[in-house]
């Protein structure tokens, strides 16, 4: 075993999160500083390089004030967000992000390896007025679809102390001081700012002037679209710390002789559909394969380091799955149990049962965690130090930029399937169907029972006594 905890440390250690933002500045030409806005005729236009304190304060007055979502609703509540806001009908400017270029950069920047080339888009969202003593406190952008990674924000070249950009992620921080940055260049630029929209930010208050922003979203184009303009094959040099640390394990024959699975938790947390589908006896099957394929497909929409270390996996050949890790707290008692799941499941005040239960029950769960009352189904050996892990218990409080009904982050883990001593190399694929079938077997059989939710043959009566009432799959932060 110490080799095995050992191993596991070195695995640790050599895994390197790059920063999840990038940002700088970039020269624009003073044209390209145009605005025009209005919500109805007359059109007016200015000019961030030269507008006076009277035109920004006539286009702030132009704007709406910005709300934010929190707990899937959209509140105005300038204690938390003060600042005006234009939605894109309502303004249109010389400056694209996209025609300057800014994609590339991000890739760049963000993205790690072979990824570096792959094709993303951007969609204009926001612009967003803040004069002095406006603020946004710390959200993390709400996911407007699977497929979305980021945000990019730029910042116009008007005159403002304060108003920094700060991030934070992982005991990380980064700042981005737009008004000393834009103070500092020669001639008219804008400042960038790129991120994994999972992280969280904040506009601090803006001392004086006013800071003029647009925002954009970031997604990646279909998983499928083969990558443009690669040289070459990229490889991020943190990679091969990773990469030997992984070989050790592999050609360790006392490690994990019967073979098993590795967890990691993932370093950023991604968007998961939870829209409600109803429990219709006969689509139930069809409804878990669709809910197991959203996750699988979460594999092509990696983020950096967490993309490095998948395409690692693939390269040495090994097996890997993603699964949702919930940690269930019984109303009943104070037992803790992680129960993981190829799915994201529906999770609501109607639940009767055990969450435990429910969870293996009707979505193939399988338990990770010692029990007083049941076998664990499934050993996993934490190379991170925890798993990342979604409550389930506790009352959902997500901070967003706008309210969002169907698309949540969630904590994901990525499992790695290690061979038994000898078999390393190959993957056995037939250990591995075996695997998939067990647990589709257990969704079959409840999908051809009637609805009522059964409790596990087990052993515990005091399961039936739950009556937990479970707001919403968390991920708050
Ligand atoms: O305006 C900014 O600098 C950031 C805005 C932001 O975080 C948002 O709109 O979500
Ligand atoms: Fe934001």
């Amino acid at each position: 075993m110490p080799e095995l905890k050992e191993q596991l440390k070195t695995l640790e250690s050599s895994i390197v999160n790059r920063p999840p933002v990038c940002f700088g500045t970039l020269p624009v030409s003073a044209s390209d500083c145009d605005l025009f806005y209005g919500k109805s005729d007359p059109i007016r236009r200015l000019n961030f390089v030269t507008a006076s304190q009277d035109e920004l304060k006539s286009l702030s007055e132009t704007c709406e004030r910005a709300t934010f979502g929190m707990n899937q609703e959209d509140v105005l509540d300038e204690s938390y967000r003060k600042a005006g806001k234009l939605d894109p009908s309502d303004f249109s400017m010389r400056f694209s992000a996209i025609e300057a270029g800014l994609l590339d950069v991000v890739s760049t920047e963000l993205f790690e390896g072979k990824t570096t080339a792959r094709p993303i888009r951007a969609e204009l969202y926001k612009l967003n007025v803040y004069e002095t003593g406006s603020f946004f406190k710390p959200h993390i952008d709400t996911p407007r679809a699977k497929s979305m990674f980021g945000s990019l924000v730029i910042t116009f070249p008007t005159k403002h102390e304060g108003g920094t950009l700060t991030f934070r992620h992982k005991g990380g921080q980064w700042a981005v001081d737009s008004g000393k940055l834009v103070s500092e260049q020669a001639g008219p630029c804008v400042v960038y700012a790129a991120f994994y929209s999972d992280v969280e930010h904040e506009v601090l208050p803006v001392k004086t002037g006013c800071r003029v922003t647009v925002t954009y979203n970031l997604y990646f184009v279909a998983a499928d679209t083969p990558f443009s303009k690669l040289v070459g094959n990229p490889i991020p040099a943190h990679r091969s710390a990773l990469e030997s640390a992984f070989r050790d394990l592999l050609s360790d024959p006392t490690v994990m002789p019967n073979g098993g699975r590795l967890g990691f938790g993932l370093h950023h947390q991604y968007p998961l559909d939870t829209s409600p589908s109803p429990y219709a006896r006969a689509a139930r099957r069809k409804k878990h394969q669709q809910k197991r394929a959203q996750l699988e497909a979460l594999m092509g929409f990696l983020k950096g380091g967490d993309a490095t270390l998948k395409q690692l996996c693939d390269d040495l050949k090994l097996r890997t799955f993603l699964g949702v890790v919930y940690r269930t707290t019984e109303k009943w008692s104070k037992q803790q149990d992680d129960v993981l799941c190829k799915m994201v499941a529906d999770i609501d005040a109607e639940i009767e049962d055990s969450l435990v239960n429910y969870l293996r029950n009707y979505y193939g769960g399988k338990l990770l965690t010692r029990s007083r009352w049941r076998k664990r189904d499934m050993i996993v050996e934490w190379v991170t130090d925890s798993p990342q892990v979604n409550y389930v218990k506790q009352q959902y409080m997500a901070f967003g930029n706008e309210a969002e009904l169907t698309h949540t982050y969630f904590r994901i883990c990525l499992f790695v399937k290690i061979g038994a001593t000898g078999s390393r190399e190959t993957i056995d694929d037939d250990d591995d169907e075996k695997d998939e079938d067990e647990e589709l077997e257990v969704m079959q059989d409840e999908g051809d029972e009637d609805e009522e939710l059964e409790v596990t043959e087990d052993e515990d009566d005091e399961d039936d006594e739950s009556d937990n009432l479970h707001t919403s799959s968390s991920t708050s932060q």
